[in-house]
């Protein structure tokens, strides 16, 4: 019980720190205000440039890496082939990326008005499945460059996820990734729903 209660406020916590809020602060403007109102990275490289926005990329991407670590660590930390966490602590591991995914979304520290949390997701990804995420890193490239588009590359790549994951880990913990995408889905429902641009 008390694993998985340091792996869910832990992991909220840390999503909930509001990168894109106080990077965009820094610049005297709210990312909730502007653009298509995400605060997350596309939207603040809209505005700012990429440099600028980098730090953003970085900071929404290690939350979820940082939250994932945390699960292991209280679930215990028993990894197998290439990395890969297996074992009674997955349930932990995974608590934990979700609560991070929604403290992104519904941040405790901004008013509870967050992101979809993509970048989230992709961070704790990196500790649910190594060899997938470098493969999916490796797509977003390859997948990128062929479409000329940085955009098109990540949507492949984001989708790409559970399949690449398919290939190391049983099919139980492809279905645990595709719940955590799903709270992406919902996020971005929310957003059409409330007129955001998408
Ligand atoms: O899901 P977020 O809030 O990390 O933001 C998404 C990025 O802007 C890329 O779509």
């Amino acid at each position: 019980m008390v694993p998985m209660l340091v792996a869910v406020i832990g992991g909220y916590l840390l999503g909930s720190i509001p990168v894109a809020v106080l990077v965009a602060r820094a610049h005297g403007f709210d990312p909730r205000e502007v653009g298509d109102r995400n605060p997350g990275f596309w939207n603040m490289r809209e505005r700012l440039g990429s440099r600028a926005a980098a730090p953003v990329l970085a900071g929404d991407t290690l939350k979820g890496t940082l939250a994932g670590l945390l699960g292991l660590l209280a679930g215990g930390p028993h990894v197998s082939w290439l990395g890969v966490p297996s074992g009674p602590g997955l349930p932990a591991l995974y608590l934990a990326v979700a609560a991070a995914m929604c403290g992104h979304a519904w941040p405790v520290f901004a008013r509870f008005r967050g992101g979809r949390s993509v970048l989230t997701f992709a961070g704790g990804f990196a500790v649910i499945c190594p060899p997938a995420f470098a493969l999916a890193l490796a797509l977003l490239s390859l997948a990128g460059t062929a479409a000329r588009s940085s955009a098109a590359g990540a949507r492949i790549a984001f989708f790409a996820c559970p399949v690449l994951q398919a290939l190391f880990t049983p099919i139980g913990q492809v279905a645990a990734t595709g719940a955590l995408m799903c709270l992406i889905g919902l996020r971005f429902g929310q957003a059409a729903l409330t007129g955001r641009r998408t």
